[in-house]
This record gives structure tokens, sequence and C-alpha cells, in this order.
């Protein structure tokens, strides 16, 4: 079956494995704890950063959509699947020779595309205005952030309007509204109303109460685009990087997906898939610190250490807890119960722990399984001659 696969080589590229432990840890003045706290709550309420304003909003209606519709729906799971075909089908196409792919950039059009199907349904997911929008957006807030706090705070709320990042992200949040407006009017007329994504479960969340639907998007995409993107790329990069585990994956895949299909069942049933994808995110979990935390009264850790009111804090994400934890082993989690991807433990924190677990794992999950069980059935796949891909800190 695998030798009719479509074949492709890809041009990879992607940073020095990080060995370091690193914990943060320091006290900090009280004007510091304002200057230091991160993007998220520094620069809410400024225009053009209305995404930031909707996963802090205390009502958590953008949680709330994700917690309670989008995490175990199986009807996104059949949207993500087919949105994945298409993009599957018009970027690496059917050829069966070997042809090299970018597969940085291809990643984020397949998450991209998979996401907005659930987020805001399969018409305006494959809108490319929509996709430059989900994709940049993200980017110019952060390069944003970054120019407004070059100057005095002071001066923040009037330069912000003159600086062209901040214009950028100004103009993006206006373009956002103007889409979401058009497609709600024509969602207005449509009978039978049957739409299944977060367009329609912000509405029944709130429930009355008014929310901005252009952050609630922006908001979303945020929080999982490049996140998830850079998970799926490092793993089929590490499947690429030790071979062997291919076929075992591609057995699996075929037995569950004969099985269940794409479904709940289906997914759940790929283990192995699993683990390496858990694998992947141990050895590079996305961000050098995690759970970020600020102590609001006086703490004494197990170790005697005091931690005073407005200390910040974070974890190393690499924790080094595991067996031989230098090495990539695929199978690492395979066996080990309450070991999956979207699990949360001590050891394993990509995601956080606690009341701000990352409430996405479920569907990056969904759409990893999706992305790769389809890549590994429908294509051999291998590093260009002479790529040797490896991981760098950066921070
Ligand atoms: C590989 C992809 C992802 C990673 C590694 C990741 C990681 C994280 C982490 C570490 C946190 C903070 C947890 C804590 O402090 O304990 C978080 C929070 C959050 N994540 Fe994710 N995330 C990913 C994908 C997603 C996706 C796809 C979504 C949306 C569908 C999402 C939505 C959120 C939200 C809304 C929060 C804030 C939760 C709160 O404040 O209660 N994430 N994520």
């Amino acid at each position: 079956m695998f030798g009719a696969a479509r074949r492709l080589s890809m041009f990879l590229s992607s940073p020095d494995r990080p060995a370091r432990r690193l914990i943060a840890f320091r006290q900090m003045r009280s004007d510091e704890i304002i200057a230091q706290k991160g993007v998220s709550d520094f620069f809410a309420g400024y225009p053009g950063f209305e995404g930031i304003d909707a996963v802090n909003d205390p009502r958590h209606l953008m949680i709330d959509v994700i917690k309670k519709h989008l995490s175990k729906n199986e009807s996104s799971i059949a949207v993500a699947w087919e949105q994945l075909q298409q993009c599957l089908d018009s970027a690496w196409t059917d050829d069966k020779e070997w042809h090299s792919v970018d597969w940085g950039s291809d990643a984020i059009t397949f998450v991209a595309h998979m996401s907005a199907a659930v987020f805001v349904g399969p018409e305006l997911a494959c809108n490319s205005g929509w996709q430059g929008l989900i994709t940049s957006y993200t980017m110019n807030l952060f390069l944003a952030a970054r120019a407004l706090r070059s100057w005095p705070a002071v001066l923040r709320p009037v330069v912000h309007w003159v600086l062209p990042n901040c214009r950028k992200c100004r103009e993006q949040v206006a373009t956002a509204r103007s889409m979401l407006e058009t497609e709600f009017a024509r969602r207005k007329d449509e009978k039978p109303k049957n739409h299944k994504d977060s367009i329609e479960w912000m509405e029944q969340v709130a429930a009355g109460r008014s929310y901005d639907a252009a952050a609630a998007q922006l908001g979303l995409a945020i929080s999982s685009i490049h996140t998830t993107t850079q998970l799926l790329t490092q793993t089929l990069i590490d499947m690429c990087m030790y071979p062997a585990l291919l076929e075992p994956l591609r057995k699996e895949v075929t037995a569950a997906t004969e099985e269940h299909g794409f479904t709940t069942a289906g997914l759940y049933n790929m283990k192995l898939l699993d683990s390496v994808i858990k694998e992947t995110q141990r050895l590079k979990p996305g961000m050098l610190v995690n759970l970020e935390r600020m102590a609001t009264s006086p703490v004494t850790l197990p170790n005697g250490i005091m931690v005073p009111t407005g200390t910040q804090l974070a974890v190393s994400s690499f924790p080094s807890a595991f067996l031989d934890p230098e090495t990539y082993l695929g199978d690492r989690f395979l066996d080990d119960t309450g070991g999956q991807l979207v699990s949360s433990s001590t050891e394993h924190y990509a995601f956080g722990m606690g009341r701000y677990i990352c409430p996405g794992r479920f569907l990056v999950a969904n759409e990893l399984k999706i992305a790769l069980a389809s890549v590994l059935t429908k294509y051999d796949v291998k590093l260009e001659d002479g790529a040797e891909p490896k991981i760098a800190c950066v921070g």
C-alpha cells in the first residue's frame, strides 16, 4: 500500500536541542512587576490588542467555548480532516515522484486551515483574506508590543496611534470585524441553520451578554495557530530523523482508521502517534519556561525558601526526571498510564497545569493526529539529503 505513496523530501530547519535546566526565580519591585508583565496584561485595552483582551476576559467566554464545545466535538474532527485533505491535495499533490516541499510554510497552512474550519466554518476558512489575517495577527501583535515597550510608559497612550505595527493591528481588527459582519449577514438568512463552529458557540456561551466576536476569533488565532504549528512541524521532523518509527506508526494509523475512521475513537487508538508527539514536545516544549505565576501572598516552599508577595515565578520546561532525558524515544509514553499528550504531570507540563492548564490541548491532539496520520498514509517522507535539523534555544 505504501509503495504507491507520493514521495516528499522536506526543506527543514530547526534549532539545537536545549539541554540546560533553567529556573527563572527572582523577586521584583512593585514597579517592575508592572513593567515585566507579559504582553497579555500590560497592553490590555489598547485598540488593536483586542485579541489579547478576549483571552483575558474575566467572564471566560472564549475559554468556555474551547472547554465546552471545541475540545470534545466529533463534528470538529470531520471538518478539520476535510480541510486537511484539500490542503494536502493542493500543496503536496498526487505526484508520485519525490519532490521537495517547504514544510515550515506548509505546516502553518495546514494548521490554520484546520483550525479556521473549526472556528469559523469551512467557507470563511478557505478565504485567503481570512487566512492572511489569522496567520499574521499574532506576529504583528508581538512586534507592536515590543515597539510600544521601547517608549516611556507616559508616552505609550499617544505613540501607539502612530507606531506602524500598532496601526497594522488596528487595521487587522477592523478587517476581522468587517469579514465577520459579512459572515453574520450571510448566516442570518440561511435555512436550515446548522453551523457547528465557534461563531455559533460564542453566541450560546454569551447567552445575551455583549462580546466582541472579532476579538474572540483573533484570541483563538493567537492562542492556537503558531503553538500548534510549531509542534506539528517538529514532530514530522523527528519522525524523519528516526525513520524506524514510520512503519509501526503507519500500521497503527491504518488499523485505527479501518476500524473507527477519523473519529474520537480512531484518534484515541493512535497511541504510538500520541507518544511520539508527546516525546517531541518533551524535547521541544515551545517555551523555555512554563507555569508562569505571581505570588499574591507570601509562600514558603517545601525546601524552606520564602517567596514574598509579588514574586514572579516560572518553572524550567526541561525537567530531568526522565530516564536518559536527552534521548528521543518515540514510544517513551506508550505504556504510561496517564501519559497521553493531553495529560499533564509534574514531569511533563508543556500544556501547563491546574486551573490555567491549556484548554486547547484536545484540539491540538486532534489536529496533529489528523495531519500526521494523513501524511503518513498518503506519502513517503524524508529529509532533504544533507539536512541536519537542530533545535536552538531562543531567549
Ligand atoms: C501545541 C500547542 C499549544 C501549547 C504548547 C499550549 C500551551 C499553553 C500553556 C503552557 C498555557 C498556560 C498554562 C498554565 O499556565 O498553566 C496555555 C494557556 C492557554 N491556551 Fe494553549 N497551548 C497550545 C494550543 C492552544 C490552542 C489550540 C488553543 C485554543 C483552541 C489554546 C488556548 C489557550 C488558552 C485560551 C489559554 C489560557 C487559559 C487560561 O488562562 O485559563 N492553546 N496554553
